[in-house]
């Protein structure tokens, strides 16, 4: 199977050795205004987000009408929406007119624009405009779609969220077959924003993922509240992070609920920034910030009272205290020390070299 470990995003590198990229799900919070979409491309821009996110949907090329009408459009978080699942993707989708608009926007911000498209339409429109394609968890097993967007050759980012492994390994092989850049994002899609959800995010996936396709890149599309999955994303390997923006969780649309804001976003941005440090590259050595701590607290042996060249050194005669100069026999090596002969006058309190024993 033929996949990278390295791709680009416009120009900028996604591997396991590079910072996480960042992407703002704008989704439906711009309510279907233009206006509101820019205002959002900008504000995720300033929160740290290196790309912003639309989705491309028509309510009629998405969803059933009658299928939901079936079902009582009570299902899951949708249960909340105060009208039905087709009027809801209908007022929130994202206008195809609003494209070049969107794309200059970001383009001024400096932000990557991408979407997740829901048709076939939207991936032709797009496939010469986007730096990567998203697939959404929901069109895991839109084999037609899913195909196309690999074809292109840009990176595919594939949520798995409520799929199986089976469904993963099918819906990877269908990409790698046309395209060696993909990345494999663990995701849970309950949307509801519950502190319930963290036990079936299930960030224990990345590494069955690193097992089962060494070296593929990794990512996350994140729905629970706060940092802790995404931190822990990050430790596990993942390097795309997704999460949901709005600039105002009381708004009513139906993504804004369980979407970071900007003060938010920027938290997980530094928070990640700081993990990515803290982790390190996993060679145990003495920092070189530590130089000086390493004086400060180990413990040299020093003489316990004034000794003359000739005598012969008893445990009585030396104490392990800090600091330890370099240079300096450590407590380590006590047991080498006690025996032997001192070559030249020394002080109380003084540490030895190897050079002052006989
Ligand atoms: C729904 C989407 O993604 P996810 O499955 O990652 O939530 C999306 O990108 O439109």
């Amino acid at each position: 199977m033929n996949y990278n470990s390295v791709f680009f995003i416009n120009g900028r590198k996604i591997s396991f050795s590079d910072p996480t990229y960042f992407i703002a799900d704008i989704a439906a919070n711009h309510d279907g205004d233009l206006e509101r979409a820019k205002m959002l491309i900008h504000l995720a821009k300033e929160a740290g987000a290196d790309c912003a996110k639309f989705q491309h949907f028509k309510a009629s090329g998405i969803v059933s009408a009658e299928g939901f009408e079936a079902m009582g459009n009570q299902l899951s978080h949708q249960a909340k929406w105060k009208k039905s699942v087709t009027e809801v993707y209908d007022q929130y989708h994202t206008r195809r007119e609003w494209t070049s608009v969107l794309v200059e926007t970001a383009r001024e911000v400096g932000i990557d624009f991408m979407t997740t498209p829901y048709d076939i339409e939207a991936i032709d429109m797009f496939s010469t405009i986007v730096p990567a394609f998203k697939v959404g968890s929901g069109d895991i097993t839109f084999r037609e779609a899913v195909v196309r967007m690999a074809e292109t050759g840009k990176p595919v980012l594939l949520a798995t969220g409520a799929s199986d492994m089976e469904d993963v390994i099918a819906a990877v092989e269908m990409i790698v077959n046309a395209n060696p850049n993909i990345c494999l994002m663990q995701c849970n899609t309950n949307y509801t924003g519950s502190v319930e959800n963290f036990k079936y995010v299930n960030l224990q996936v990345l590494p069955t993922f690193a097992e089962r396709w060494p070296g593929m890149i990794l990512g996350f599309s994140d729905h629970t509240p706060g940092h802790s999955a995404v931190l822990g994303a990050v430790t596990l390997g993942a390097r795309v992070v997704e999460k949901h923006f709005t600039d105002d969780n009381d708004r009513e649309g139906p993504d804004h609920s369980f979407a970071l804001n900007p003060k938010t976003w920027r938290d997980m941005v530094d928070s990640v920034r700081e993990l990515e440090a803290a982790l390190g590259d996993g060679i145990k050595r003495i920092e070189s910030n530590e130089l000086e701590t390493v004086v400060i607290q180990r413990r040299a042996l020093r003489l316990t009272r004034d000794i003359q060249a000739g005598e012969v050194l008893c445990s009585n005669d030396l104490e392990a205290l800090r600091p330890c100069p370099e240079g300096a026999i450590t407590p380590m090596d006590d047991l080498k020390v006690i025996g032997r002969k001192i070559l030249q006058d020394k002080k109380k309190g003084m540490v030895l070299a190897w050079t002052d024993l006989g």
